[in-house]
């Protein structure tokens, strides 16, 4: 069976081997595991906190949570109520269908619509749609928002906050140089990056602007490739030992073991007029 329903989460198989398994909560993706070319056996690609929370009761510190409609704390006025990174990565989200099921892949797609707990802190009309497909060295993660207003335009920052699995001493991201960049750790200062690859050996949290899109993740011995669509930003972080060590349910020396590469529209704000739909989509890919 290569869709398994488990109470609390889909288990995506392929027939290669290679797995994915999402949390309802927050439509986290919480595992993936696939082999390259180097390996027999499909091993685990992504990153969660042995402290994680994964009952629902905030966020998984891992995985890929999805960031809507704000990133960071809330900026826009629509946004005034919403915690850090919003509602969609606490919210339980529907099983909507299986989208496809062959040789070639297995995909599902889940949805969020408005319900009270989200209208107590956000009264904008919208729907969310979240399709994750499988194949033998993929996962392919597309967020979709629809504007369902007649009247207004919906606008929202967008984000998949994709911890790879890596060796954060030795990772290495690129090709960001010549991007601008807003270095978080540095008073938000604006910064253009002059390195030709990019590491996290310290604290960093880096928001790069117009973003090629495709990133080499890669360290000695491995790697993967991100490849996104209508995601101008990508964000760098890693809170090294000090910041890491102060977060409640990151496990000790978590920081050590991943990068996060996130894709995302943060750099103001997506405008979405009265009917329209936009797909933000990210592309994991081993063997390129
Ligand atoms: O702790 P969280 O709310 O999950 O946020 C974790 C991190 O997310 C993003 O990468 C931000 O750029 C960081 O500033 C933030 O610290």
């Amino acid at each position: 069976m290569p869709v398994e329903q488990i109470k609390d989460r889909i288990t995506l198989k392929h027939p290669d081997g290679a797995s994915a398994e999402i949390l309802f909560y927050g439509a986290t993706v919480v595992s993936w595991k696939a082999r390259d070319n180097t390996s027999s056996t499909p091993s685990e690609r992504l990153f969660v906190s042995g402290k994680a929370a994964l009952n629902g009761s905030k966020p998984v510190r891992g995985g890929i949570p999805v960031v809507f409609p704000c990133f960071g704390p809330p900026e826009h006025p629509d946004h005034a109520r919403l915690s850090q990174h919003g509602f969609a990565r606490n919210e339980v989200w529907n099983f909507e269908k299986i989208v496809m099921d062959n040789d070639a892949g297995v995909s599902v797609r889940l949805n969020l619509l408005p319900r009270p707990s989200i209208a107590a802190v956000y009264d904008k009309p919208f729907e969310l749609a979240f399709v994750v497909t499988l194949s033998e060295h993929q996962l392919s993660t597309d967020l979709h928002v629809a504007n369902p207003s007649r009247t207004s335009a919906l606008e929202f920052q967008a984000l998949l906050h994709t911890y790879i699995r890596a060796p954060a001493q030795e990772v290495l991201i690129q090709p960001l140089s010549g991007r601008r960049y807003v270095d978080k750790v540095d008073n938000a200062a604006i910064k253009e990056e002059n390195r030709g690859a990019v590491d996290v050996r310290h604290f960093t949290d880096s928001v790069y602007e117009e973003v090629p899109d495709k990133i080499i993740v890669s360290w000695p011995n491995g790697g993967l490739v991100v490849k996104k669509t209508n995601f101008p930003n990508v964000t760098i972080w890693n809170p090294g030992a000090e910041a890491g060590s102060r977060i409640g349910d990151m496990e000790p020396g978590g920081w050590e073991r991943f990068v996060c590469v996130e894709p995302g529209f943060v750099r103001g704000f997506k405008q979405l007029s009265p009917g329209e739909t936009w797909i933000g989509q990210q592309v994991l890919s081993l063997n390129e």
